[in-house]
């Protein structure tokens, strides 16, 4: 797939000749500098910026059906709705096509699966950043999707809420069995969360590696990072970034 968009200067290939399968229920992190194209490569595996060449197939079909591939943002903050309590903020994506005693359920089910179950009635200013940002996760899954993307989701946070919220991710994950893209600037998070990870590099950026990952799960912060093969993968992705600034 290749992606253009235009710029003040016309039309600019942002990704260039980006192909790859990613099976049911991986999870792939995606790494690279910055401006090499990864948000715009979410944006049009989320369905909101389209390639201008090739195209996105969800098992098979290249129409992304409503609701199956849900998109998570950095921008914690501004993604949850001041006005909304928690629990409203959650079942936002499911107003339509689930009953009241239904949806009730599905909110208490995704809140307790984030560890927010006791703050349903709060609003979002009330809630510390990383809590918020489980709530962005908490209203993903609450519409069941077969894919979850992810931009720097644990960008804005502090070193502990970050290695909580990785935990918190990976066991949904493990229990939900959603397909799991996402971003980040962190090569040791990527390692740790997934089970390949992709390089893009260069303008317009390309993928330059798809490094599986190999190591056992359930995961855990302390051994998976002591890990040699943890090193090793990090070494790999080291070199091929470095390469790239070099
Ligand atoms: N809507 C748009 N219209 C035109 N150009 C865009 C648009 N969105 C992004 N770009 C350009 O595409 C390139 C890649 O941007 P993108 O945000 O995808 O990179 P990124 O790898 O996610 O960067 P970062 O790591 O800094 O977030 C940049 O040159 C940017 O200016």
């Amino acid at each position: 797939m290749s992606v253009e968009l235009m710029s003040a200067d016309g039309p600019r290939q942002i990704l260039r000749d980006v192909n790859f399968t990613v099976g049911a229920g991986e999870i792939v992190g995606i790494v690279g500098r910055s401006g090499t194209g990864k948000t715009t490569l979410l944006r049009v595996l989320g369905g909101m910026v389209r390639a201008s060449s090739g195209l996105v197939e969800l098992h098979g079909r290249a129409d992304n059906l409503p609701g199956t591939v849900v998109t998570v943002f950095q921008d914690y903050g501004n993604a949850l709705l001041p006005w909304r309590s928690v629990a409203r903020n959650v079942s936002l994506g499911i107003e339509r096509g689930l009953g009241r005693a239904e949806r009730e359920q599905r909110v208490a089910d995704v809140l307790r699966l984030v560890g927010l179950e006791g703050r349903s009635s709060d609003h979002p200013w009330q809630l510390s950043g990383g809590m918020q940002q489980r709530v962005q996760i908490a209203r993903a899954l609450a519409v069941e999707p077969r894919v979850l993307l992810m931009d720097e989701p644990f960008g804005a946070l502090d070193a502990i809420t970050k290695a909580t919220l990785q935990d918190v991710l990976l066991r949904i994950q493990a229990q939900t069995g959603a397909t799991t893209i996402f971003i980040t600037h962190d090569i040791d998070e990527a390692i740790y969360l997934s089970d390949r990870v992709f390089v893009i590099a260069g303008s317009p950026g390309s993928l330059i590696v798809q490094e599986p990952v190999d190591l056992p799960r359930p995961r855990t912060q302390l051994e998976t990072r002591e890990h040699p093969r943890y090193l090793s993968v990090r070494h790999a992705l080291a070199e091929a970034l470095r390469e790239e600034t070099a």
